[in-house]
């Protein structure tokens, strides 16, 4: 079978890497390489700079309301090539076509066209003052900027950072994740499609070293929007240091799940699986570190071991799929170690544990069972590094303050989950617990007007709504003084 091969989009063409090096592109389900990505270098960047400073001045300027309709176009292209696009989605990063369909396809869309509208609809600060004076704010677009996204919801993420960005009038340069490019690079296709002027977006495929490094500590690069691994947010804040540029980073998780006795018990154990296990543990909200009121414990662990077990696990392809494969080889093998890990720190696993083995097309691809894991402490390693794969573990607490303690005892701080009827307990504890988001009694609901993104070495900044607006722009206050 022939490999699909990926450019580049640069100034509104596809274009092969300048020295014409490649990556493989697998497809975890089958272990197998089926696409060429394009390693892009310095002069692949400089393009793209060039390109993206050239489209500049035109696309800052160009009337808000045509900039939301080309948007609009991007949008309604991606809604019409859904299907297309959630199959390509599963195929490239491992997760059921059915959660590529309902929450990442869907979302993609909905990222831009929710920043279309709102740009529309962008009005800047004014402060009046007492002794005759006003304030108000210009907020202009920086320029050029970077979106570097990740693996794990590929089209998800690159919509949601270049959307804001593009909507307030900045030129991007998108970096998409070098294991999964496949969605960016039908979306370049789409660009063309809906007519988006050249330079405008830009697409650079690569890995971090050859291109995302490089591109992050370009002069010309205003502003970052990265997400990913906590390790690479630090490099990038470390290396643009001494640059000055705009970063917003959103970083990992290690997510607490705080279950009350007096829970909708049903329903939270089908949430609490959801929230562990959906897109196979790789998602930066999912709540890995369970705890669980003492006197529903028993009830509550063997509840969720059996839900976990109902799973269907299988080819990501299969419409009755619910959960797939891991997106590499390499990711597999850190899961595996952990739960390794996880059982010389004494941890029993209740359920999963190991690599799974399927038939057929996907007897080589990267499927681990999810994997429940009692009996450990809060301050082993298993419990405090997040493993980001189908991996959960559950503790007993007795009281608010002990439940409290163990869930802000953690480097991380992005997003927390609550189950409880007492709604005084939950407003009480969503105070007090040191996450950028707290859901009470559900997970993933998301309104995209909300801030999102954590605290401590989750990460530093938020996007969403007018958070990315604002982002995206440079603010400058004018202060005038009248006179009679
Ligand atoms: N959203 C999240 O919270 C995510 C967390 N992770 C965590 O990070 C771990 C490592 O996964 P990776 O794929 O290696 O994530 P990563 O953080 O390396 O990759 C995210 C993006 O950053 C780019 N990148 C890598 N190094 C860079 C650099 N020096 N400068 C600029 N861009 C760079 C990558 O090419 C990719 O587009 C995972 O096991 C997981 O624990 C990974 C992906 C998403
Ligand atoms: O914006 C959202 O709804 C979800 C974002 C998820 C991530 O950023 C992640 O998993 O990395």
């Amino acid at each position: 079978m022939s490999l699909i091969v990926i450019h580049n989009y640069i100034n509104g063409e596809l274009l092969p890497p300048a020295d014409g090096e490649y990556l493989d592109t697998y497809e975890p389900a089958t272990g197998q390489v089926y696409a060429r990505t394009p390693e892009s270098g310095a002069a692949d960047l400089q393009t793209a700079i060039d390109a993206a400073q050239a489209a500049f001045p035109g696309w800052a300027q160009m009337p808000g309301e045509h900039k939301s309709q080309c948007l609009i176009r991007l949008a309604d292209l991606i809604e019409a090539n859904h299907d297309q696009l959630a199959e390509a989605e599963a195929r490239d990063n491992g997760k059921p076509v059915t959660l590529a369909r309902n929450v990442d396809i869907y979302r993609a869309a909905a990222n831009i066209r929710f920043f279309a509208q709102g740009l529309t609809q962008f009005s800047s600060e004014s402060h009046g003052m007492e002794n005759r004076a006003i304030n108000f704010t210009l907020r202009d677009p920086l320029g050029v900027v970077a979106c570097i996204s990740p693996w794990n919801l590929p089209l998800y993420l690159f919509t949601w950072k270049i959307a804001p960005a593009l909507a307030m009038g900045n030129t991007v340069i998108a970096k998409p994740s070098e294991i999964t490019p496949m969605t960016a690079w039908l979306f370049s296709r789409l660009c063309i499609e809906a007519g988006l002027p050249a330079g405008v977006l830009n697409i650079l495929h690569g890995s971090g070293p050859a291109i995302g490094g490089p591109l992050t500590t370009h002069p010309a690069i205003k502003a970052i929007s990265f997400t990913g691994g906590s390790a690479t947010g630090t490099l990038i804040k470390q290396a643009t240091a001494h640059q000055h540029k705009k970063l917003s980073l959103e970083l990992g998780g290690k997510n607490p799940t705080l279950v009350f006795a007096d829970c909708d018990f049903d329903r939270t154990v089908e949430q609490v699986a959801r929230s562990a296990f959906a897109n196979q543990g790789q998602i930066c909200l999912c709540g890995s570190r369970i705890y669980i009121e003492r006197s529903i414990y028993d009830r509550f662990v063997d509840a969720l071991t059996e839900q976990v077990k109902q799973l269907k696990i299988g080819d990501p392809l299969d419409p009755q799929t619910q959960f797939g494969a891991l997106v590499s080889e390499d990711h597999m093998r850190k899961v595996l170690g952990y739960i390794d890990l996880a059982r010389q720190e004494g941890g029993t696993v209740l359920t999963g544990g190991k690599q799974i083995r399927l038939e057929g097309r996907c007897a080589d691809g990267y499927f681990v069972a999810p994997t429940i894991i009692a009996g450990l402490s809060n301050q082993c390693r298993t419990n405090q590094e997040e493993i980001f794969g189908p991996v959960c573990t559950v503790q007993a607490f007795d009281n608010d303050d002990e439940a409290l303690l163990m869930a802000n005892d953690s480097d991380y701080g992005l997003a927390c989950s609550l189950w409880s009827r007492d709604i005084n307990r939950c407003h009480r504890l969503a105070q007090q617990i040191n996450t950028g988001i707290v859901w009470i009694n559900c997970w993933l609901l998301r309104d995209l007007r909300t801030p999102f993104g954590g605290m401590k070495a989750s990460g530093s900044g938020r996007e969403g709504g007018l958070e990315a607006m604002r982002f995206f722009t440079e603010a400058k206050n004018v202060c005038i003084q009248y006179n009679d």
